[in-house]
């Protein structure tokens, strides 16, 4: 097997986020999408992974935020393998996932979809409104906030998408493309606002990414090709 490592330089004691000798092989097809990577994401980190079309970037993000299980390797979060956890509850409030198409539910207004992700975080329903009201006024949609998505700029729906993914309160945002639907004005906007996660809630940045402008914002570039990360 071949192995391939990328390690965050943190501040010491164990990674937030550590993916082990990892390997994804699609039965359908036989694809082997992941052939051996080792990475280990530090508090602090904005990590941006890149690489060709197909490389495995976002087998790669699904693995680690337990979205997807390796075919071999583990996945560990605080130094627990996600196996001994309850992955609902991992995925629920420890971590928050953005995508590049929104995921956001159509009938829904942007209070109502932010709201949707704290029941499965376990947030008392008596303080659903004003939380939802306090992260969407923390990503500029305190004039949105009974819109839905359709009545909503491509920039506002990812917005609203990034006040859903907070709504737990995560420690990790993991995003597939988050900018990848947007104009350069919106990526930069979405781009200072994951920034601006990272430095006032001190939120660990996992992003798959084509955009060079991305790239060139995070602590770390980890860059995929043909299943293995290749150094830089
Ligand atoms: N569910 C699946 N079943 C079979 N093959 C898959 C599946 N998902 C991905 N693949 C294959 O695994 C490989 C890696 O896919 P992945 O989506 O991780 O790449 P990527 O680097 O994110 O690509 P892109 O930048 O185009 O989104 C590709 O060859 C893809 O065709």
């Amino acid at each position: 097997m071949i192995e391939s490592r990328s390690m965050g330089e943190g501040p010491g004691g164990p990674p937030l986020l550590c993916g082990e000798g990892l390997t994804r092989t699609y039965e359908d097809g036989g694809v082997r999408a992941l052939r051996g990577v080792s990475i280990a994401v530090a508090p602090g980190e904005f990590v941006a992974i890149t690489g060709p079309s197909g490389c495995g970037k976002s087998t790669l993000l699904h693995l680690l935020g337990g979205l997807d299980r390796p075919s071999s390797g583990t996945v560990s979060y605080r130094g627990r393998p996600l196996g001994e956890l309850d992955l609902d509850d991992f995925r629920a409030r420890e971590v928050g996932f953005v995508f590049q198409s929104f995921h956001l539910i159509p009938t829904l207004d942007a209070m109502e979809n932010v709201q949707v992700a704290m029941m499965a975080g376990g947030v008392p329903r008596a303080e659903r409104p004003a939380r939802a009201r306090r992260l969407l006024e923390e990503v500029g949609l305190s004039h949105r906030l009974g819109h839905e998505p359709r009545r909503l700029s491509i920039g506002e729906r990812q917005r609203v998408a990034i006040a859903r993914a907070l709504a737990n309160g995560p420690s990790l945002l993991l995003a597939d493309e988050p900018t990848g639907n947007l104009d350069s004005v919106s990526e930069r906007e979405i781009l200072g606002l994951l920034a601006r996660l990272r430095r006032e809630r001190g939120i660990v940045l996992v992003v798959v990414t084509h955009s060079a402008e991305v790239a060139g914002e995070a602590t770390r570039e980890v860059r995929l090709r043909d299943g293995v990360i290749v150094e830089p």
